[in-house]
Order: C-alpha cells, then sequence, then structure tokens
C-alpha cells in the first residue's frame, strides 16, 4: 500500500499544474500549488502516507459534514431538515440564484455554503466560542488528535472578503431560516478555518467508515447519523461534481476548497487527501484523480 501510494503521487502531482488554488479568500492562495499529500487509516490500525502530509491546511467546506452532524444531534432530523433540504445542485457550491429558484424557500441542501449557514445557525450554545468548541471537540475526537485549532489567519482573510456568503446569510434570514446573521457568520468563518493535515482527515473519514467508532473505539457520532451524512457526501459531497465521483470513485467524499478531501470507505479505510489546485467545480485537481487511481487498483467503490 506504501509504494502504491507513494507511486500516486508521483504520477498525480504534475498534473497539479492543470489546476488553479483558490484565491477569492487571500490566505489561501499563499498555498504551494504543486503540493499533493495522502494519508489512509485502515481498520487494522495501519497509516500510511506519501507526499505532503505534514503541510497543515483548512478543513473549509469538509467543516459542513461536522457542523451537520452536530445539528442533528441538536435537533433531530426532522427539525433540521425544515430548513434545508436532501437535494444535490447542479449549481457551484456558491450560488445564489438557487435560493430564489425553488420552493419551499430553503437551501437545497446542507453541503453547500447557503446549506452549511443554515446549519451553522443551529448549533446550540450560549456564545459563538462556545458553539466552536463543540464543532473543535467534534473534529479532534473523530480524528483523536487534542490539538486541531482555527487558523487564525485563514479565518480573519475569509472574514475580511467573505461578502458572498454575507448576502447569503442575510438572504437566508428574510426567508426566516437563519436568525442571528452576524453569529452564524463568524461561526462559519471559523470552522472553515479548522486546520488539519491528511493525517487527521483519514481518521476522520475512518470514524465515519467505521459508523461513528473512532480509532480508539470510542462511539463519538451515533450509528444512524454517521449513515446520513455519508449518504450527502455521496449525493452532494463533491459539489455539482457528485454525480461523476459516484461514477469514476465511487465513495463518500467531501471536499474543500483548500484542496482537502476526506473519503469513507466503508468498514474499510478513510482516506485524507491535500491537493490545492483545484478544478473548476473547486475540487483538488490531483487529489480527486489519485483517489480514482486507489478506488481502482484497490476495489474501493461502494457500488
Ligand atoms: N467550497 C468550500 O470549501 C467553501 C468554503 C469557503 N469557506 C466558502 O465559504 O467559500
Amino acid at each position: 500500500m506504501q509504494a502504491f501510494l507513494e507511486k500516486m503521487v508521483q504520477k498525480h502531482r504534475p498534473q497539479a499544474g492543470e489546476g488553479k488554488v483558490a484565491d477569492y479568500i487571500p490566505e489561501l492562495s499563499r498555498q504551494n500549488s504543486a503540493a499533493l499529500g495522502v494519508s489512509v487509516y485502515t481498520s487494522n490500525g495501519e497509516t500510511f502516507s506519501a507526499g505532503d502530509c505534514s503541510v497543515q491546511y483548512s478543513l473549509q467546506s469538509i467543516s459542513k459534514v461536522i457542523t451537520l452532524i452536530i445539528a442533528l444531534m441538536d435537533w433531530g432530523p426532522e427539525k433540521v431538515f425544515e430548513r434545508v433540504g436532501m437535494e444535490p445542485t447542479g449549481n457551484p457550491f456558491n450560488a445564489i440564484s438557487d435560493l430564489e429558484l425553488y420552493s419551499p424557500k430553503k437551501p437545497l441542501n446542507p453541503m453547500i455554503n447557503s446549506g452549511a449557514l443554515v446549519v451553522s445557525s443551529m448549533i446550540e450554545g450560549l456564545s459563538v466560542e462556545e458553539r466552536l468548541e463543540r464543532v473543535l471537540k467534534l473534529v479532534q475526537d473523530m480524528s483523536g488528535n487534542p490539538d486541531i485549532g482555527v487558523d487564525e489567519a485563514v479565518y480573519h482573510s475569509e472574514r475580511a472578503t467573505g461578502y458572498r456568503n454575507r448576502s447569503m446569510a442575510y438572504f437566508l434570514k428574510e426567508f426566516g431560516v437563519i436568525e442571528d446573521v452576524e453569529a452564524t457568520l463568524e461561526l462559519y468563518f471559523r470552522q472553515c478555518a479548522i486546520s488539519v493535515t491528511c493525517n487527521d482527515l483519514s481518521r476522520m473519514g475512518f470514524c465515519l467508515s467505521r459508523h461513528g467508532e473512532n480509532a480508539a473505539g470510542q462511539q463519538v457520532i451515533p450509528r444512524s447519523l454517521a449513515r446520513l451524512v455519508k449518504t450527502f457526501m455521496v449525493t452532494c459531497g463533491m459539489y455539482n461534481a457528485s454525480g461523476a465521483f459516484a461514477i469514476q470513485v465511487g465513495i463518500p467524499a467531501k471536499s474543500g476548497v483548500s484542496g482537502g478531501i476526506m473519503a469513507s470507505v466503508p468498514n474499510r479505510m478513510g482516506i485524507g487527501v491535500y491537493g490545492p489546485a483545484l478544478d473548476e467545480k473547486g475540487n483538488s485537481y490531483a487529489g480527486v484523480r489519485l483517489l480514482q487511481d486507489l478506488s481502482r487498483e484497490w476495489n474501493l467503490s461502494i457500488f
């Protein structure tokens, strides 16, 4: 496995030049566009890593999986899905237009920005700090790494420039699905800036693959919710490229605009990928292709 991962990083790293590092969050543009790393954590408790695995990067949209789990724990599926839908979208992750087109007036799903804003607004706690602590705690519990925290530079960078998310949050307030806009945005920008490595992501994916039980054997997510969020990862996790990803890779996965991908192969392994040069849909260019090869070689597709 180790040798194969190293071969795959070598094969796919040159392709990173085909993609582009996100720059609408200025701090993200500082990432090395040629970076590529992958970690695998298997059900035998083994870790395999290759490439740029020690690099720290922000969760960005991968945090949407974590906040969805917490909102579901706080409110239960019925209440959460009164405010956010369950259907994939054919539009980009930060589209506003969907919000006007569909009825009832709620975001299409929790894996796109509008839906994730609604989900973050539902996380319980007395202050933004307390609510963020709950998100961090779940990330730490899933990965088994108590040192995971927020990258302050990435947080401030998005906070200063996140006009589109701000507009969307006000739009959603008009629909009555978000109450406190400013608190919601604060939490959202901070959850997106939670900083991890491929190793952390592989263990988080592993936790989901084991139905919510982390590598230390603690049930940190209820089984039913692990199943529910993995289903969203299949249908919506790679934004409007989820259909092609399901066909080409066939693994529940969630990507982020930093270039991270958390993938979860039921009962077998978690995979963490980092490749900040993105394709036109906002997924890691080399990362998706690397996962495609792993899936083919190890027969990982769930379908
Ligand atoms: N696709 C993403 O990772 C988006 C997350 C990013 N923080 C944003 O809201 O734009």
